[in-house]
């Protein structure tokens, strides 16, 4: 008889915005997907995801889809799995923790972290947390851009789908129609923004001139679903992207993108964004890494997006070369469902 799949259970409580569930439900969807692992991702914001992948209910306690059973949060939840994995150190329910750790097999517990192109992130990666009360122990899994970290969530097909998408006429023409009733005129600048409130969105219209086509999700067309959102991502020439998943999402586009970061306190968000600047621009000429550098900067600072955008407008072409090649590199690398499923077996030894 083949082994009953493995139980994972991934839990996710929402801080704000979508990123929290866009990341945990990318994950529990390749776990169950490509992994084969019997998936439950315990929300606590079903209308969150709801508003990404539109055909499930909000109001609803338990529905699977695509094969992931998506539960809504229950502090009563005692029935453990064999993998637990806490999103961003959302903490498990305690009822949920004290029987994991009333159990004869302790459950592999992980908490998945946020994404940092830091150098420490390597240090950190895979470390375990041993618990202060319980005879538990949380080891720390940190995606990232380097082999010695966890990755990136990557489908398997992923870049055969876009590649397929970006060779075919046909297909944009279709994307297009669908989602604008018209084709873009012919060698129009396409642009997708996907930004935080606030945004200097008419300056960058203003720069960027009437002939471009700005799509802005959520304001002149609808809020995507997320996969088509991915489609959108790879339709244009250029797109800015925010948070964590709309950010890893852009750069498997292989389209120069303009990153806009989620503020932190007291500027900590700086440091994250030029540590993914300088891994990034290492495949630039030092001018096209000053110019995209310029206006990754007014961007984030909404502040003279005008000229940093005059400059950096006659640089795409080697942009773009620079950006496919990115991802062509980091599709080189380990994929983070995969190497959490390789790493949560090793922890069974
Ligand atoms: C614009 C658009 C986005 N999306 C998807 C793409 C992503 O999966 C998701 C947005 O998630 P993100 O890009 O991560 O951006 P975000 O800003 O929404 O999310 C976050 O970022 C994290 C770093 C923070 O910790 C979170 O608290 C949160 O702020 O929404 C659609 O499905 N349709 C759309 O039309």
């Amino acid at each position: 008889m083949a082994n009953a799949a493995e139980r994972w259970d991934v839990f996710c409580k929402v801080v704000d915005n979508y990123g929290d569930v866009a990341v945990s439900w990318r994950l529990a969807r390749l776990l169950a997907r490509e992994h084969g692992k019997r998936v439950r991702l315990w929300l606590d914001r079903v209308d969150v995801l709801a508003k990404l992948r539109p055909e499930l209910d909000a109001a609803s306690y338990l529905q699977v889809l695509e094969g992931v059973e998506i539960a809504r949060w229950r502090d009563d939840a005692t029935d453990i799995a064999e993998v637990v994995v806490e999103t961003f150190g959302c903490d498990p329910p305690e009822a949920y923790v004290l029987a994991m750790a009333a159990s004869e097999t302790k459950p592999r517990w992980i908490n998945l972290e946020y994404l940092s192109a830091e150098d420490w992130v390597e240090g950190s990666h895979r470390l375990p947390s041993p618990n202060p009360r319980l005879p538990l122990v949380k080891h720390y899994f940190f995606p990232g851009f380097t082999p010695r970290t966890g990755g990136l969530l990557r489908e398997h097909d992923l870049l055969t789908r876009r590649d397929a998408f970006q060779s075919s006429e046909d297909a944009q023409a279709q994307f297009w129609r669908d989602l604008r009733g018209e084709v873009p005129r012919p060698g129009a600048l396409k642009v997708s923004v996907f930004a935080y409130p606030g945004a200097a969105i008419e300056a960058l219209r203003a720069a960027l001139g009437p002939d471009a086509c700005l799509v802005v999700p959520g304001e002149n067309v609808p809020f995507l679903p997320q996969d088509r959102y991915d489609e959108l991502l790879w339709a244009c020439d250029l797109n800015f992207v925010r948070g964590e998943d709309s950010f890893v999402r852009a750069q498997w586009a292989g389209r120069p993108f303009v990153w806009q970061i989620y503020p932190q306190d007291e500027g900590a968000h700086w440091v994250k964004l030029s540590a993914f600047l300088a891994r990034f621009s290492a495949g630039l000429s030092r001018d096209d890494a000053a110019a995209l550098t310029a206006l990754w900067e007014a961007w984030n600072k909404g502040e003279g997006v005008g000229p940093a955008w005059a400059g950096f407008a006659g640089r795409r072409a080697t942009v773009r070369e620079a950006s496919q090649a990115w991802a062509q590199r980091l599709a080189g690398q380990g994929e983070l469902a995969f190497e959490l499923a390789k790493f949560t077996s090793k922890l069974l030894k």
